[in-house]
């Protein structure tokens, strides 16, 4: 009942901040950022409305021409605001709150009748998206500019989306066309989420927050050793608050990276249930992937390039296609505020005075802050640093939990782990404590909780026993019980699916901002690059000294036959030495952007342009200097085009072995057993036999490009022949064909290359 005071909330939207007014009958206020009641958001103006309390409720009214919007209609003048409303400064959504109202003496609201957030009304169009000047503006980086279009005709409502980069969602299905929206349809853009009611879309009041249950899951692998069925995960249940910052922790080997990537859809587990907000997550992955940050053990970004540059590139990739420079410049510099790096921005992470191994990791938290993810998992993000630096890295994860993000964080450290909400214990994959960190010391009987694990390690009490105790304690009844009927029903058929990546179809502009990256990693590393530079006049000098045509014609062609097969080896080597790390040396990198929206045929075309410059410019080299030292009677461009597309094929099978292998050593180790073969099979060394030349001609480089190589020597020096009546140079086919098949080993190892990288994304 509205009497001589009302109060009226604003729910942040972005941060679980609550502003709460208590306003006398008659009494005016403005509010902004610098106004009587202080909102904040990144364009909320000094004075951006005025709030006003009559008989008649809250009135809300913009000042001046500031934008602001009631449930997506944009309002010019005073409007009553209602339990529920959503209110939009700009780009910044608060969502009204009136506690002392009940809903029964509700006042009619002029912008429409239900006293629920509705939207849209009938018969109209109406756009959302990143864009102030939408019907309904969504204050989310992952938002594309104009995303999604609802469209109402007098049977049925409509959405459809506008082409934006992270899509949009019905049901957890990416849409591909229009579609009509059914009652209880869920809607989801960016983080934000909607229920479709039957005639309106009801943002959901977890909008941009996500709530995390678990339920009955279960991990199962088949063992290496013994070939059985391992449990890692047993009949593990909790739930997580939105925005709660939870700590996994557990001896070594008790499972805290198999459930945080079982949570976080990476390694789905064998069965049971993983709940965002109620919607099943292995099913409905691809609408939640944008909007999931992992921070795994390694590091995520390259170390060679200045940090805010890294991160320009990882916002082109992540965030929507039409996100201007000035934008993903903003956004880079409040990214870089919240991790406490500003003073960092222009640093290369490696060189001349690297980073700290925390500020590594904040670099890190950075690249996964860019896409401002609603729930974010840590792996072990503080291992390896010191007491001092643990703290501040905790306390930052905490601070972003305030900030609306759920946090769940996997660690070793027991020394800070006071500043998370509650703190998951894991003994041989069953859940031992879920419970507020300050009472786990109670529950075991400990003073010290560092104690647990000689605790658990004692086998008198199996993990089985240790785990009913814990089923059996108030704390389950109220961390796990008493949240878990706040749930909706589960679905059925969960945990069975794994998200599935489309590779064929390339991205132009994923493929532009890698290739850039790459050209910029490539220029950043200047000794490396100085090396694969002098490589090829080192050779070709080499080569130039060492070798002469003297004698007689037939001899000087064979002498040039040699000359060919050493220049060949030299391109065939530069080419697969070129490329055998290029993949493996940034795996962790790959892999989480893979789990994002990487393609692989932009990220394979990203490496093959740079490299195949690099491979053009080697082959001149080695050619020109070699043809200037010992006046070869080649043609130069017949031999430069065998050389290239030697060089370029061998770069193709050296990506094709980085993207089959784990490691940098197993590359290397890999190249020579790749690289002798092409000297064996070549048709140069050893003659070859029936089997041998058919080895040589399905699968060698060398033989193709050598043969091509001779054959841009001039007619007449082909047609030389010996003593016996044999040709100086034999030849295996023509020009043409040597190129097409040189050409068509490149294709078939890009293939093998393909194949490696789409073997890393099954889930382990
Ligand atoms: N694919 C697999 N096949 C067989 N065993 C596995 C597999 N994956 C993990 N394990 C085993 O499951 C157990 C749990 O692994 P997990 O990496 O989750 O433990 P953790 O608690 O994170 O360990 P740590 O603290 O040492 O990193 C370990 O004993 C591990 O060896």
């Amino acid at each position: 009942m509205i009497g001589q005071f009302g109060t009226i909330e604003f729910h942040s939207s972005l941060s679980r901040k609550k502003i709460t007014r208590r306003m006398n009958i008659r009494e005016n206020l403005t509010a902004g950022s610098g106004g009587d009641l202080v909102l904040d958001g990144p364009d909320v103006g000094r004075t951006h409305l005025s709030i006003a309390f009559d008989d008649n409720g809250f009135q809300i009214a913009p000042i001046g021409n500031a934008p602001v919007s009631i449930n997506g209609k944009p309002i010019h003048q005073a409007s009553t605001v209602i339990d529920g409303d959503w209110l939009a400064l700009g780009t910044t959504l608060f969502q009204i709150r009136l506690p002392e109202q009940s809903a029964t003496t509700r006042p009619t609201s002029p912008h429409r009748t239900e006293p629920v957030a509705a939207y849209p009304s009938k018969s109209s169009i109406l756009t959302m998206g990143r864009s102030p000047q939408c019907d309904f503006p969504l204050p989310s980086p992952l938002v594309s500019r104009e995303h999604a279009r609802i469209v109402s005709s007098s049977d049925n409502i409509f959405i459809e989306d506008l082409g934006s980069t992270n899509g949009t969602f019905v049901n957890g299905k990416r849409l591909e066309r229009r579609v009509a929206l059914h009652k209880g349809d869920r809607v989801c853009i960016g983080s934000f989420a909607f229920v479709f009611t039957g005639d309106e879309l009801k943002p959901s009041d977890l909008s941009g927050r996500v709530r995390v249950v678990v339920k009955g899951l279960y991990k199962e692998v088949i063992d290496h050793a013994s070939r059985q069925r391992k449990r890692l995960l047993d009949d593990i249940n909790l739930v997580i608050e939105p925005g709660e910052f939870v700590v996994l922790f557990g001896t070594s080997g008790s499972g805290k990276s198999t459930l945080l990537d079982a949570m976080n859809g990476r390694r789905p587990a064998t069965g049971g249930h993983v709940l965002y907000n109620d919607t099943d997550l292995y099913s409905s992955f691809d609408s939640f992937r944008a909007s999931i940050g992992y921070v795994p053990q390694q590091d995520i970004v390259h170390r060679k390039i200045v940090t805010d540059r890294a991160l320009t590139y990882t916002a082109k990739l992540r965030l929507p296609k039409d996100t201007d420079a000035t934008e993903i410049h903003n956004h880079i510099r409040r990214v870089l505020e919240k991790v406490k790096l500003t003073d960092k921005a222009r640093a290369p992470i490696d060189t001349p005075a690297p980073l700290s191994g925390g500020q590594l990791k904040r670099v890190s938290l950075a690249v996964e802050l860019v896409a401002n993810p609603n729930i974010l998992f840590l792996d072990e993000a503080t291992s390896g640093l010191d007491a001092g630096t643990d703290k501040h890295m905790m306390k930052l994860f905490a601070e972003l939990a305030n900030d609306a993000k759920t946090v769940v964080c996997v660690t070793h450290s027991l020394e800070n782990i006071d500043v998370c909400d509650l703190v998951v214990l894991l003994h041989k994959g069953r859940l031992v404590y879920f419970g507020p960190p300050r009472e786990a010391c109670a529950y075991f009987g400990l003073e010290r909780l560092s104690g647990v694990y000689d605790l658990l390690e004692d086998e008198s009490v199996s993990p089985s026993e240790w785990a009913e105790r814990y089923r059996a304690s108030d704390l389950y009844a109220q961390y796990v019980a008493g949240r878990m009927r706040k749930s909706a029903d589960f679905p059925d058929g969960a945990g069975q699916t794994t998200p599935k990546k489309s590779w064929f179809g390339c991205d132009f502009r994923q493929a532009s901002t890698l290739t850039l990256r790459y050209v910029d990693l490539v220029l950043a590393d200047r000794k490396n690059l100085m090396i694969l530079l002098l490589q090829a006049p080192l050779i070709a000098v080499l080569l130039g000294l060492v070798c002469s045509l003297e004698g007689d014609e037939v001899v000087r062609a064979r002498l040039e036959g040699t000359i060919a097969f050493l220049l060949i080896l030299s391109a065939i080597w530069f080419g697969t030495l070129n490329s055998a790390r290029e993949v493996v040396k940034e795996l962790p990198i790959y892999l989480r952007e893979r789990s994002v929206n990487l393609g692989i045929a932009p990220y394979l075309l990203s490496k093959l342009l740079p490299l195949a410059i690099l491979c053009l410019l080697q082959c001149l080299m080695l050619l020109g200097i070699v043809h200037g030292m010992l006046s070869l009677s080649f043609s130069l461009p017949g031999s430069l085009a065998a050389l290239f597309l030697a060089a370029f094929s061998a770069t193709c099978m050296g990506l094709a072995v980085s993207a089959f292998v784990d490691s940098n050593d197993k590359a290397i180790a890999i190249a020579p057993i790749l690289l002798v073969p092409q000297v064996v099979l070549s048709n140069a060394v050893v003659p070859l036999g029936k089997v041998s030349l058919w080895v040589a001609k399905s699968s060698m480089i060398s033989f193709w490009a050598l043969d091509a190589m001779k054959n841009t020597l001039p007619e007449k020096t082909l047609a030389l022949k010996d003593l016996a009546g044999n040709t100086a140079v034999a030849l295996s086919e023509n020009l043409q064909h040597d190129l097409s098949m040189v050409g068509l080993l490149g294709l078939a190892f890009i293939a093998v290359a393909v194949t490696g990288l789409k073997r890393k994304d099954r889930p382990a």
